[in-house]
Parts: structure tokens; sequence; C-alpha cells
């Protein structure tokens, strides 16, 4: 039984350990392998391939939760960390995208945005007592794997090996968190000039100075492909990557704090409903295209609000998203979509809502 160790001083936390308690009991199998859902009654989905970013977020989530001293945690990742291991890796090198259900390879490409959570997990599992030197030879493996293979001669990483297009900004989003990640763990100046080296890209490539937004997709070269995929705007990753400029601006590497503001107030001009709620996406002139609502720009939003100091407008969504978001079956499950009209419309509860919900809670109770 996981149960908390430090004093739940935020009702987020007593969330989160609700969340902790079901999936670490319910969600993984007697392999070590996370389960890709649960249904609304916290039964685990055996039937369902596995996506190795899931559990490499899974992973993230219970090391995190061993750090902070949470009886059980330790348990969960010492069974899933070797089960990662054991299944998720390439007989080469990397990480494969895809597992059957019976834990055999579905897909062997390795992706770019994969590796990016495996780095940020290996980053958490770094921190936890009994895997830090495993964690660390990894990291070093996989990100040399990834320079000498995965990098682009036009910057940045492709999509993925084999290649594919549109190459996107997403991916890079999640390596400057991974490379965040590990300049806290390490203080080791490679990190931080890795995370500055994709917020050139952002600068150069990723922002449009004329629209105050993020481009998503892009060719070989780095121009923006044509609509609708070239002017689709993500609320959400306007929301993630403002909290990650600020983060790695206060870390000490490059500022583009003016270009974060710009982006968040962009999202926040067009990209909430009449509820206050992040919308999935709308386009660079701030016009509706799908106003179903994920929980995850709902967290970005939380994340972004306190990386520009606006602590009441956080706690005020956080609220709401707790008020709508939370599922009253069975404490610790988030609903993970709501359509345009407010009905919600997941009818199960992936694995990764965990993983969204607990980086948004750390955010808003650092220090607290
Ligand atoms: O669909 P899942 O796996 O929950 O991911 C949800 C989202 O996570 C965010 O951090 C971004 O990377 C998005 O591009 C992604 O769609």
């Amino acid at each position: 039984m996981l149960a908390a160790t430090t004093r739940l001083t935020h009702p987020a936390l007593t969330w989160r350990r609700n969340a902790l308690e079901l999936w670490g009991e319910r969600g993984i199998d007697s392999r070590g392998l996370f389960y890709e859902q649960l249904d609304f009654n916290g039964r685990g989905d055996a039937d369902s391939r596995r996506r190795m970013r899931v559990q490499a977020r899974q992973l993230y989530v219970f090391a995190r939760a061993e750090s902070r001293g949470e009886a059980g945690a330790a348990e969960v990742v010492d069974r899933g960390f070797p089960a990662f291991q054991r299944f998720c890796a390439h007989q080469e090198a990397g990480w494969i995208h895809l597992l059957e259900a019976d834990g055999s390879p579905a897909d062997i490409l390795r992706d770019t945005y994969d590796h990016a959570f495996v780095l940020f997990a290996l980053a958490a599992l770094a921190r936890t007592a009994s895997h830090g030197a495993q964690a660390r030879a990894l990291a070093q493996s996989t990100l040399g794997w990834l320079d000498e293979v995965l990098a682009h001669e036009a910057g940045g990483f492709h999509e993925g090996h084999p290649a594919s297009l549109p190459r996107r900004s997403n991916p890079h989003m999640h390596l400057l968190e991974a490379m965040l990640a590990w300049y806290r763990v390490e203080g080791d100046r490679q990190f931080l000039d890795r995370a500055n080296i994709i917020g050139g890209l952002f600068e150069k490539h990723f922002f449009d100075p004329a629209h105050d937004t993020l481009g998503e997709h892009f060719n070989d070269d780095w121009s923006v492909v044509a609509p609708p995929l070239g002017d689709s705007v993500e609320p959400g990753h306007h929301f993630e990557w403002c909290w990650l400029l600020v983060r790695l601006a206060e870390a000490g590497g490059a500022d583009y704090r003016e270009q974060a503001a710009r982006l968040y107030r962009f999202a926040l001009a067009h990209g909430l409903d009449a509820h206050g709620f992040a919308v999935d996406e709308i386009d660079r002139d701030g016009r509706p295209r799908r106003m179903s609502r994920r929980l995850w720009p709902q967290t970005e939003l939380i994340k972004a609000h306190v990386a520009m100091g606006e602590r009441d407008a956080a706690e005020t969504s956080f609220r709401a998203l707790a008020d709508t978001y939370l599922a009253t079956a069975t404490p610790g499950l988030w609903i993970d979509q709501f359509d345009a009209a407010g009905h919600g419309v997941s009818p199960v509860v992936p694995a990764s809502t965990l993983y969204h919900i607990d980086v948004a809670i750390d955010e808003l109770t650092a220090g607290r």
C-alpha cells in the first residue's frame, strides 16, 4: 500500500497520493510492465499494446515518488525499471516504440519523442538510491546514440530512426525538458548547453514573431509545412514551451522569456473556452479548430501560470481542473478528454494522465 510520509498540505497532494496508490497497485502487471490504461473501476487492460513512452512516463512518476519518500514507490520502480530494460531496449541501440501485449516487439521504430521521455525518466531514476549508477550509464549511451544516429544536418533531430516527415517541434520541447532535468540532477554544463541549443531552435525556427505563435510541423530544412498542419496552434504547447523557457532562463541558460510571455498571452487570449479550459487546437490567427479539451493542456496551463508568477490563476485553474476532470467513481483517476460540448468522451483513463497531473502538481506545490 502506498502511503504518503510527508504532510499533505495542499489538496493536490492528496489527489496525487490517491493516484499513486491506485496506479501503483493496479497499473502494473506481474512482469513489471505498466498498463496503457485503467477503466473507471480501476481495472488494467492486459490486452493492449504498450507504448514505450508510457512505460517511461510511469517510471518517471514512481521514481520521483521514491525520491520524495512515498512508501511503496520504490517497489514499483524495482519492478518497472528492469522490465523496461528487458522489454523496451532495441537489440542494437536505443529503445523501441511499441510492444505487443505479450511483451514482444510490435514496432521497433526508434522515435525521438519517445527517447526524450526515456532521458527524462532516467534523470528521475538517477536520483534514487538504488538505480542511480545504472540510470546514468543508460542516459549516456542513449544520448550518444541520439547524437550519432538521430542528429539532423539542419540542426535538431530527425523524428526517429528510420526518419520521417514532417519534423516536429514537439520532440525538441521534451528533449529540452529532459536536459533541464539532467542539469538539475548533475549540474553538468553539457546539459545546459544542450538545452540552450534547443532554445536556439525555438527562437530561429519554431517561434513565429509575426503571429506570436509556435510552429508545430516542418520540412527537412525547417521551413514550415503548408496549412492546415503549418498553421496549427496547440494552446497546450504554447503553455508548455512557456513554462520550459522560463525554467531555462532561471537555470542560467539562454533567456527567451519575452517570447515565452508572448506565447502565453496568445494562448490565454485565443486558446481558452468560455469556462477557462484550454482547447485542443486553434489556428495562428486565433480561430477555433478543435474545441475539445484534453486533460494535458490544462496541466500545461497550470505550469505556465506558475512559471509566469500568476499563482492565484494557477490555483484557480487547478481547482477548475479538479472539479471537472477528477473521476468520482474511483479516487485517483482523472478524465482524459471532454468534447466541445463539455461531455466526457474518454471511455478509459490513459496511464499518461498520471504523468501530466504529477508534473503540474510538482510545479503548483513547489516550496509550499
Ligand atoms: O496523448 P498523451 O500521450 O497523453 O500526450 C499528451 C501530450 O503531452 C504533452 O506533453 C505534449 O507532448 C503533447 O504533444 C502530447 O500530445
